[in-house]
């Protein structure tokens, strides 16, 4: 479902909105009972799905799209529209083959595999045709471990070739076809977890079990996805929905009441918002980006947040004239860079068919130049983080060799040393900052923590 996360790992190009021009059927209709309260829903999965497919707009842009032209349909209606579309997602390599094994249009097969796994198959087999219904439960015999790799994770061959070098490939792959839990954060400039825990354990929430997380001293993590825009902890700034590892990147910069910040990439402002409450709203951060749109997204949540301190500032490229007069000045500069976003599969599992090996040079060219234009504002002594949410070593380890081999005025922290006072259980067996779905529960991050000489 779409969350306020799923803009994070967006690489700054935009396109126009999806057009939904004809409504979809009704499932909650009068009616809709005897013509089949699944028939219709797998209508509406297949409209969603062949507008998603042409991979000409993210999956939740095209599915928000489609609930603004359906705006009558109820909670479960978008539910299981936008599971059944998620889980084509994660699994279109595997199920494009299942749908080869059957006759008739693809997309109808896919849109049974797909809503076959959210409400249950024996659940929909009675609204499917006695071929469609043999299929199915032949498919549902098959075991996974039979096929080959790259189709059982459901991976291009481009991304499993890179994924498969990487440690216990097998877990961290299914890890990345599930669906990630909904991770909160507290705002410690307004409250605290144990003040919210307690408020959310005694309202409807409870319901959804909302736990600390293990490592954030400010994360809540709840089973399940209560929209909770209009919940009063959201409008009013004490809670906002994070990823616990972006919550941690914070803690890597570490800002302090007096520094002058600089967030580099902050886009829609997620980890803004962290550093300013952490700077209990004093000093000065600046929120570069060079997308005006995602900027001015930050500026209500920042104002929900309390926060006073921050300067959005929309940047034109990573050499533009208003970096330039910040060089040397900057205390902390986080570079939480534009990236193929493979770490957040499990929030984003289009991004794995959006991307490409081509896409992943042109961002790694970025990467570099932004990298080299936000280590110039670093003051002696000062700290610069570079963040990604991918797992690629090109995007990540790479990068930061190919940068200290060219800026020996830097070196490389230890990045679980920086977060031992608040992480101490966080072990790391590099100096980067590492976290993986399968191991931590998070989406998949990377960061380094670089200091410049005095
Ligand atoms: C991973 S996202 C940042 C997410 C943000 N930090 C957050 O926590 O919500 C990367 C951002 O980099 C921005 N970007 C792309 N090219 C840039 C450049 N040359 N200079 C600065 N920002 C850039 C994109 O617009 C995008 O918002």
């Amino acid at each position: 479902m779409m969350t306020i996360e799923s803009a994070r790992k967006d690489t700054g190009r935009r396109s126009v909105r999806p057009d939904f021009t004809r409504r979809s059927p009704r499932a909650s209709q009068s009616g809709a009972r005897e013509r089949g309260i699944y028939t219709i829903r797998l209508g509406q999965i297949r409209d969603v799905l062949n507008e998603v497919l042409k991979w000409k707009h993210p999956a939740d842009a095209v599915l928000s799209a489609w609930f603004r032209a359906n705006k009558s349909l109820g909670g479960r209606d978008r539910n299981e529209v936008a599971e059944s579309v998620f889980d084509v997602l994660r699994h279109l390599r595997r199920y494009r083959q299942y749908a080869e094994s059957g006759t008739g249009p693809a997309l109808e097969r896919l849109a049974i595999l797909g809503l076959a796994s959210v409400v249950g198959k024996d659940a929909i087999a009675g609204q499917l045709s006695e071929e469609e219904k043999t299929w199915l439960m032949r498919m549902d015999t098959i075991d996974p471990t039979s096929l080959a790799p790259e189709i059982r994770s459901s991976l291009p061959d481009w991304l499993y070739e890179h994924m498969r070098q990487l440690d216990q490939y097998e877990s961290l792959a299914a890890a990345l076809n599930t669906k990630a839990p909904l991770d909160l954060r507290v705002n410690p400039f307004k409250t605290d977890r144990d003040t919210v825990l307690t408020q959310l354990q005694d309202s409807p929430v409870a319901g959804f079990d909302p736990q600390p997380t293990p490592y954030s001293p400010w994360g809540i993590r709840l089973n399940g996805k209560p929209a909770i825009s209009r919940w009063a902890l959201f409008e009013n700034g004490s809670l906002e929905v994070q990823d616990e590892g972006s919550q941690l990147l914070a803690l890597l910069v570490g800002p302090k009441r007096t520094d002058m910040v600089i967030d580099f990439c902050a886009g829609a402002g997620g980890k803004t918002l962290l550093l300013g409450a952490l700077m209990r709203s004093a000093g000065r951060l600046y929120a570069f980006d060079v997308s005006a749109a995602r900027l001015a997204k930050a500026k209500p949540r920042i104002a929900r947040s309390g926060l006073s301190n921050v300067t959005p500032i929309a940047i034109s490229n990573e050499n533009d004239t208003r970096v330039k007069r910040l060089a040397g000045k900057a205390d902390k500069v986080l570079v939480d860079a534009p990236c193929t976003g493979v770490g957040t599969l499990r929030r984003n599992p289009d991004l794995k068919w959006r991307q490409s090996p081509a896409s992943v040079q042109e961002l790694t060219e970025l990467q570099a130049r932004i990298l080299k234009s936000a280590a110039r504002c670093v003051a002696p002594g000062g700290r610069l983080v570079y963040s990604t949410c991918s797992l690629l070593p090109q995007e990540n380890e790479q990068q930061v060799e190919a940068f200290l081999a060219a800026h020996p005025e830097f070196t490389l922290l230890n990045a679980q040393e920086v977060l031992a006072d608040k992480c101490p259980d966080l072990a790391m067996t590099t100096p980067y900052l590492k976290l993986r779905p399968d191991v931590h529960g998070t989406d998949g991050f990377f960061a380094a923590v670089l200091e410049r000489s005095k």
